[in-house]
């Protein structure tokens, strides 16, 4: 007997749709491998009609004061506090998470995130207003974009929905946000949650493959195209962007250095390093998945890291000893297990290597050592619970390696050594650089990278003011 799948659908001009031609994908849960739900697959039919409504609503929202965006956002901070257990449920069938880690890592700073931008709405900032010409004076304007075309990523659903919607949001624009075809459940929920508080066609969430995030990008109504995804990813949008000059705001992934010099304490290091690395099975364009630790200390490192990765659980999202769940799909998983297939033979195996059970999509904490720097697995983003170490003989070592990969988002260096941390932190060439600690993320500071990561900044003004457009004005004082 076949159980009934739940019906996603899209969410367009303030009202639940299904595909116009009725298409629908089955949606996975990838901790049973079984499908759950179906969400619509959408076409050209259903992005023009998201485009189009969300070109209606623009005047209007734009038109809004700070204020009044401000308090549409706090409105809805509120919102997913009351509907968080809802929330929890949907991005765990996602994808699998630990519910008490998604209850506590992701709902707090989620909240706070918007609560931020609701501020955010009120601090926009520009030169001052005078007189650079004489009888002549000018002012800046911030007005929003236009409508923003959003495509997220699988690895933190409705996370990174609300780090696309929240700025846009909050300086005027509206918004048509895809998200991944693997995981739409939390992110359709989202939309009922504004649907609530925002009047239609401001917020619009349709589901889809990358053939529909290529329409979208492709459309000629969004003046914004913002994408968390791979580097091919990102090539895509930014070229099918330009065939408009659309703006792009582009997050596609990283390969963390984490740089571990003698003077560190070992303990602590590695008790950070592993949760940094595991968390959400790796799967986080900021993992600290590649350690250069220094000769020295190289063996008592590698041998302390492998306990802590024999040490740490995945499993299932209700048992509360887990650190993290599921790779997110199939694909996923067979992209992990070829790293480890192809590991070359001066590459050593400290923990983990392989696929756990058989149902899921599960994987060992692994750690590998023993790899040099032009190893595939030291250049490619694993995005798996996979921590190489390498052995650095001197700090210049450690730059010219940690630097030396295509992706700059995020880093870190370790030691007691404040000049050495200093100094590390200004040849470091990644968007973030932490010292002694790895991964934290603050709503009021920005994420984003150089390079093949991407450009564009998430959260903080930073990012809010990518969602911003500066007009100059300027007034003759004779007429
Ligand atoms: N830790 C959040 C990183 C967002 C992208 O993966």
């Amino acid at each position: 007997m076949s159980t009934e799948l739940r019906r996603l659908r899209n969410y367009i001009d303030g009202e639940f749709r299904d595909a116009a031609d009725g298409r629908t994908t089955e949606v996975v849960n990838p901790a049973t491998g079984e499908a759950y739900a179906t969400a619509p697959l959408s076409g050209q039919a259903d992005v023009d009609a998201a485009m189009e409504a969300a070109a209606r609503a623009f005047p209007a929202w734009r038109d809004t004061t700070p204020a009044e965006r401000q308090k549409a956002l706090l409105k809805i901070a509120d919102a997913f506090e009351q509907r968080a257990e809802d929330l929890i449920a949907a991005e765990v069938e996602n994808t699998g998470k630990p519910v008490g880690l998604t209850r506590s890592e992701e709902i707090p700073p989620m909240v706070d995130q918007i609560r931020f931008f609701a501020g955010a709405a009120r601090m926009l900032e520009g030169r001052s207003a005078g007189e650079y010409m004489d009888g002549m004076t000018s002012i800046i304007r911030r007005e929003p974009v236009g409508v923003c075309a959003q495509v997220a990523p699988w690895n933190y659903p409705m996370m990174m929905a609300v780090w696309k919607f929240a700025p846009a949001i909050a300086a005027g624009n509206t918004v048509v946000l895809k998200p991944s075809d693997t995981t739409p459940a939390s992110t359709v929920l989202i939309a009922e949650i504004l649907g609530e508080i925002l009047p239609k066609g401001v917020f619009n969430v349709i589901c889809g493959d990358r053939e529909t995030g290529r329409m979208m990008v492709e459309h000629r109504v969004p003046a914004m195209a913002s994408i968390t995804g791979s580097v091919r990813a990102g090539i895509e949008v930014a070229k099918s962007a330009s065939a408009d000059v659309k703006r792009v705001h582009l997050e596609l992934g990283g390969k963390a250095p984490v740089v571990v010099f003698e003077d560190t304490d070992i303990a602590k290091a590695v008790e950070d390093i592993s949760v940094a690395g595991f968390f959400n099975a790796g799967q986080d364009c900021t993992a600290a998945t590649r350690v250069l630790v220094h000769e020295s200390i190289h063996d008592e490192f590698v041998s302390a890291l492998a306990k802590a990765a024999a040490d740490t659980k995945t499993g299932q999202p209700d048992d509360e000893d887990v650190l993290f769940g599921p790779l997110n799909n199939p694909n996923q998983l067979k992209q992990v297990e070829g790293f480890i297939e192809r590991l070359p033979a001066h590459a050593r195996v400290e923990a983990g290597g392989k696929r756990v059970g058989d149902k899921g999509y599960f994987f060992a904490p692994t750690v590998v050592s023993g790899l040099q720097q032009d190893d595939e697995i030291i250049q490619n983003e694993v995005f798996g619970p996979v921590i190489t170490v390498q052995s650095f003989r001197d700090e210049e070592q450690a730059v010219e390696w940690a630097n030396g990969v295509e992706y700059a988002l995020a880093s870190s260096v370790w030691t007691k050594d404040h000049s050495r941390a200093m100094r590390m932190s200004k040849k470091l060439d990644f968007g973030c650089v932490w010292i002694n600690t790895h991964i934290p993320l603050v709503a009021e500071m920005p994420h984003g990278g150089f390079k093949k990561s991407g450009y564009g900044k998430d959260l903080s003004g930073y990012g809010f003011e990518d969602y911003t457009r500066i007009k100059h004005v300027m007034t003759s004082l004779d007429a």
